[in-house]
C-alpha cells in the first residue's frame, strides 16, 4: 500500500509489519495516523497469508508518545481524517478483535496513547531502550477505559496506579520485573526478534490460537463499555479549560497550572 502518509504497512513472510511514521513528532498520533492504523490492521485481518501484526514505530526514539499534543494545542482536536472522526477506541478494539497475535516491537518510548497500544498488543517485545510511562495528568488527558482497567490486570492494581498518578518513566528492564513486555532485546536486534517470534508462530494452528485470543479478551470484554464511557468523557476534558492547559503547556514546554482547576464535589 503507497497511499499512507502517516504509517507504512508491509508484509514480511508470516508478519503484517505495522510502523508509525511520525519520528519528527516520536510517532504521536493524529487523527489520520489512527484511521490508517485502522485500514492496515484490517488488511491484516483478511490477508489468509499474513499470521500475525507487528506494530512498531519509526526511528530509534520512539514507539508511539500518544495522541499529538502540540496539533491540540493547534486545533483543539487531533485534526481532520476521512470519516470525521477520531477513532482511537475502535483501534483499541480492533487490536483486541483481530484474531491474530499483535506483537509490540517497542523500540523507544511508549507513553500515554502509545503506551496504552503496547499494553493491548497480545505480546510485547522491547529494545533494551526503550521507555514506559503514562502521561495523561502531566498534559490535560487521561484513559479510564482499556488504559487503565486492562493495565491494571496486567501489572496489578498498585502498580498500575503508580503508572497513572505519577506519571514515572520505566526503562525496559523495569517493565520486563513488572510483566509489562514479554522479552527485553539489544536495539539492533528488534525486529529480526519480532520477526523469529513471528516465524515460530507459522506452524500453529490459526484456529486454535483465533480461539484462545477470544478466550483471553472474553474475560475483559466488558472494559469495552468502561472504554466508550471513558473516550465520552475524555472528549469534554480535553475540551475544558483544565485540559487545554495541559496541551498548551506541553507546546509551550512549561510546567502546567491546573491549580486553579482543583474542585472536589
Ligand atoms: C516522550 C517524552 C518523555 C520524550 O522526552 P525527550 O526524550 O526529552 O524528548 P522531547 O524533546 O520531549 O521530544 C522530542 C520531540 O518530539 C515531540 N513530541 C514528543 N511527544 C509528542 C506528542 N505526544 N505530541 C507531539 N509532539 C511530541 C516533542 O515536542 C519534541 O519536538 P521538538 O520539536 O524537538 O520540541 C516527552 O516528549 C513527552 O513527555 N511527550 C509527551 C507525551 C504525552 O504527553 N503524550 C500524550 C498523552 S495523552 C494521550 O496520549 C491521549 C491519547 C488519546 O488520544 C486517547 C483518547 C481517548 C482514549 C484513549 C486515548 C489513548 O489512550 O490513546
Amino acid at each position: 500500500m503507497t497511499d499512507f502518509e502517516d504509517i507504512s504497512y508491509v508484509v514480511d513472510g508470516p508478519a503484517g509489519i505495522i510502523t508509525i511514521e511520525r519520528p519528527e513528532r516520536y510517532n504521536a498520533f493524529r487523527a489520520r495516523t489512527v484511521e490508517e492504523m485502522i485500514r492496515a490492521f484490517r488488511l491484516a485481518w483478511a490477508d489468509k497469508d499474513v499470521r500475525c501484526v507487528i506494530l512498531t514505530g519509526a526511528g530509534d526514539k520512539a514507539f508511539c508518545t500518544g495522541g499529538d499534543v502540540k496539533q491540540r494545542a493547534e486545533t483543539g482536536d487531533y485534526g481532520p481524517s476521512e470519516s470525521g472522526m477520531f477513532e482511537i477506541g475502535n483501534l483499541h478494539k480492533l487490536i483486541r478483535d483481530i484474531p491474530k497475535p499483535v506483537i509490540a516491537a517497542v523500540n523507544g518510548v511508549a507513553v500515554g496513547g502509545g503506551h496504552v497500544l503496547q499494553v493491548l498488543c497480545d505480546v510485547s517485545i522491547a529494545s533494551e531502550t526503550a521507555r514506559f510511562g503514562q502521561a495523561g495528568p502531566k498534559v490535560g488527558s487521561f484513559d479510564a477505559g482499556f488504559g487503565s482497567a486492562y493495565l491494571s490486570r496486567i501489572v496489578g492494581e498498585k502498580k498500575a496506579r503508580e503508572i497513572w498518578f505519577w506519571c514515572r518513566m520505566y526503562d525496559a528492564n523495569a517493565a520486563l520485573e513488572m510483566g509489562l513486555v514479554n522479552a527485553v532485546v539489544p536495539a539492533d536486534r528488534l525486529m529480526d526478534e519480532a520477526r523469529a517470534w513471528a516465524a515460530e508462530l507459522t506452524p500453529k494452528s490459526p484456529t486454535a490460537i483465533r480461539f484462545l485470543k477470544q478466550s483471553f479478551n472474553a474475560d475483559t470484554d466488558h472494559q469495552a463499555g468502561l472504554s466508550n464511557l471513558a473516550m465520552s468523557a475524555l472528549d469534554l476534558f480535553t475540551a475544558s479549560p483544565e485540559g487545554l492547559e495541559g496541551a498548551a503547556a506541553f507546546a509551550e514546554k512549561r510546567t502546567p497550572d491546573f491549580n486553579r482547576h482543583v474542585n472536589w464535589h
